[in-house]
């Protein structure tokens, strides 16, 4: 285990049960229906890429970026696209990849934001959803675990841009924050 990690709260073992749990589920949701898949980076590039593999029928995938979290104009409910989609999405049915819900403010803005696209439907899979944090309304279609009020890192899961490469969840140790 890492050195500033103090808890595993779930383990690479326990990720790929839950991803392949949520892959078979989409692969029968969306059969015939070509979605589009759109990964919300940085944080679900690691589900996004271990649950596309899950999902068994055909599919295209894009990546969107919005603002980081923790910078002032989030904390405001303003956030704003960094990378935008390569394609238009009308009449597309999306599927949008989120590695964590917390305040709930990057998924609003986003589905707010596709929302004025015209697509066909619209749907989110997470696989973190941590109530407690929620400052807007939102719920998504799709839900791997449900998390106590803890800040988690690994699996694609930052703090200051480090831990992503974790293969498990973790909590950090006190003393990292105050590094
Ligand atoms: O519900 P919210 O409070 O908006 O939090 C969830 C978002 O925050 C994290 O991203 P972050 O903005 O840290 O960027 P990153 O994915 O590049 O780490 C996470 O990956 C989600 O996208
Ligand atoms: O618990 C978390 N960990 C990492 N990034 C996050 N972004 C929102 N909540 C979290």
């Amino acid at each position: 285990m890492h050195n500033d990690i103090q808890e595993v709260l779930y383990s690479e073992e326990q990720l790929q049960e839950k991803v392949r749990e949520l892959g078979e589920l989409l692969s029968k949701e969306y059969g015939g229906r070509n979605p589009l898949v759109i990964c919300v980076l940085k944080g679900a590039f690691v589900f996004m890429s271990d649950l596309v593999k899950r999902i068994e029928i055909p599919l295209e995938i894009d990546f969107m970026a919005v603002s980081s979290y923790g910078a002032s104009t989030k904390s405001s409910g303003v956030v704003k696209i960094i990378k935008d989609l390569d394609t238009p999405i009308e009449g597309r049915n999306i599927l949008i990849v989120e590695d964590i819900i917390d305040s709930g403010l990057t998924l609003s803005y986003l589905i707010d934001v596709l929302e004025r696209r015209n697509a066909q439907s619209i749907k989110v899979v997470t696989l973190f959803d941590k109530p407690s944090g929620r400052r807007v309304e939102m719920e998504a279609d799709y839900t791997g675990f449900t998390l106590p009020d803890k800040f988690i890192v690994g699996y694609g899961l930052d703090y200051a841009e480090k831990y992503r490469n974790l293969p498990y969840i973790g909590v950090l140790k006190p003393e990292v924050y105050s590094e």
